[in-house]
C-alpha cells in the first residue's frame, strides 16, 4: 500500500489482514478523574487480541492515563478514580471486588525509564514469579532462561546472571524489564513509551521484540513517536484532550484517517 505521508517509513507489509480479531479488552463509557480533573471522557474502545495497539496524541491528551487503567495502576493513589467498564476475559476489571494481584499478573507493565530492581539479573526475573508461583530451583532456572530468551537478552547475560541488573546498559535494562514483565506469563503487556530513553539501536531492538511478542500477548503501547507507532502497531488510537478521536487499523489511521483532527496531527500540522 502507498503511504500518503512521505515523511513516514513504509508500512509493514507483513501486518495481519484488516479483519479485526476478537477484543482482549473492551472499554465502555470510561471516565477518569484526578480529583476534580476529568482526564478521560467517555472512552469506548476494543483492544484486539494478539495485536499491537498504539495510543498516540499530543502531550497531556490522556494516553498514559488510559494505559494505566488497564491494570488499575491508579488504585495506588487515593484521589484518582475510574468510572465505566473495562472488560478483560468477561470480567469488569474496574469492579472493586477485582483481585488486583491477579489482575497485575494478567496485565504486565513496562515503564518509560528502565527500572531494574536493585538485585541480580536472575532475581529481577525470579522476584515477580515468586509472588505468584511456587517453583522448584530447576523450574525457576528454566523460567528465567525462557523469559530472558523471549526478551532477546539471554545471549548477552547468560554468563553473568548473578551480576546486578543495574550493571546493564539502558537498552539491556529495558529488555530486562520486559523479561520481568513476561516472566509471570501475563496475557496483556502495557508499554508506556518503552523506548523513549533509549538510543536508536536499542530502540530498534525493542521494536523488533514488540513485533515478536504479539504472537503470545496482546500489546498496548503509548508512544510520542509517530514513526514508531506506524512501524510497530497494527491498530492506532488517536487521543486529544481526554477524548478518543479515532481508532482503526494503523494503515488507515496513517494514510486515510476519517477525522480531520487525526490527519492534522499525523501530518504534523498540529501537535
Ligand atoms: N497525578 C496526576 N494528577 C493530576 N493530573 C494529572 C496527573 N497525571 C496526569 N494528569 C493530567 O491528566 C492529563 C492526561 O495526562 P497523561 O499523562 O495521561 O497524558 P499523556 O497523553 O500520557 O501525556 P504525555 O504524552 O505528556 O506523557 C493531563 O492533563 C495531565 O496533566
Amino acid at each position: 500500500m502507498q503511504s500518503k505521508l512521505t515523511s513516514l517509513p513504509p508500512l509493514d507489509e507483513t501486518r495481519p489482514p484488516r479483519i479485526q480479531p476478537p477484543a482482549k479488552l473492551t472499554v465502555r463509557n470510561l471516565n477518569f478523574y484526578y480529583g476534580k480533573f476529568h482526564a478521560l471522557k467517555n472512552i469506548n474502545l476494543e483492544i484486539p487480541e494478539n495485536r499491537v495497539t498504539a495510543f498516540i496524541g499530543p502531550s497531556g491528551c490522556g494516553k498514559s492515563t488510559l494505559l494505566r487503567t488497564f491494570n488499575r495502576m491508579y488504585a495506588l493513589y487515593p484521589n484518582q478514580r475510574a468510572e465505566g467498564e473495562i472488560i478483560l476475559d468477561g470480567e469488569n476489571i474496574l469492579d472493586p471486588r477485582q483481585d488486583l494481584n491477579r489482575l497485575r499478573a494478567k496485565v504486565g507493565m513496562v515503564f518509560q525509564k528502565p527500572t531494574p530492581f536493585p538485585m541480580s539479573i536472575y532475581d529481577n526475573i525470579a522476584f515477580g514469579v515468586r509472588l505468584y508461583e511456587r517453583l522448584s530451583t530447576h523450574e525457576m532456572n528454566e523460567r528465567v532462561e525462557w523469559a530472558l530468551k523471549k526478551a532477546a537478552l539471554w545471549n548477552e547475560v547468560k554468563d553473568k546472571l548473578k551480576q546486578s541488573g543495574n550493571s546493564l546498559s539502558g537498552g539491556q535494562q529495558q529488555r530486562l524489564c520486559i523479561a520481568r514483565a513476561i516472566a509471570v506469563k501475563p496475557e496483556v503487556v502495557l508499554l508506556d513509551e518503552p523506548a523513549s530513553a533509549l538510543d536508536p539501536i536499542s530502540t530498534a531492538h525493542i521494536e523488533e521484540l514488540i513485533h515478536e511478542l504479539k504472537v503470545d500477548y496482546t500489546i498496548v503501547i503509548v508512544t510520542h513517536n509517530m514513526q514508531q507507532a506506524a512501524r510497530v502497531s497494527d491498530y492506532t488510537a488517536y487521543m486529544y484532550m481526554g477524548e478518543l478521536i479515532e481508532f482503526g487499523d494503523t494503515d488507515t489511521i496513517f494514510t486515510t484517517p476519517k477525522q480531520k483532527a487525526t490527519e492534522d496531527y499525523i501530518t504534523g500540522k498540529f501537535g
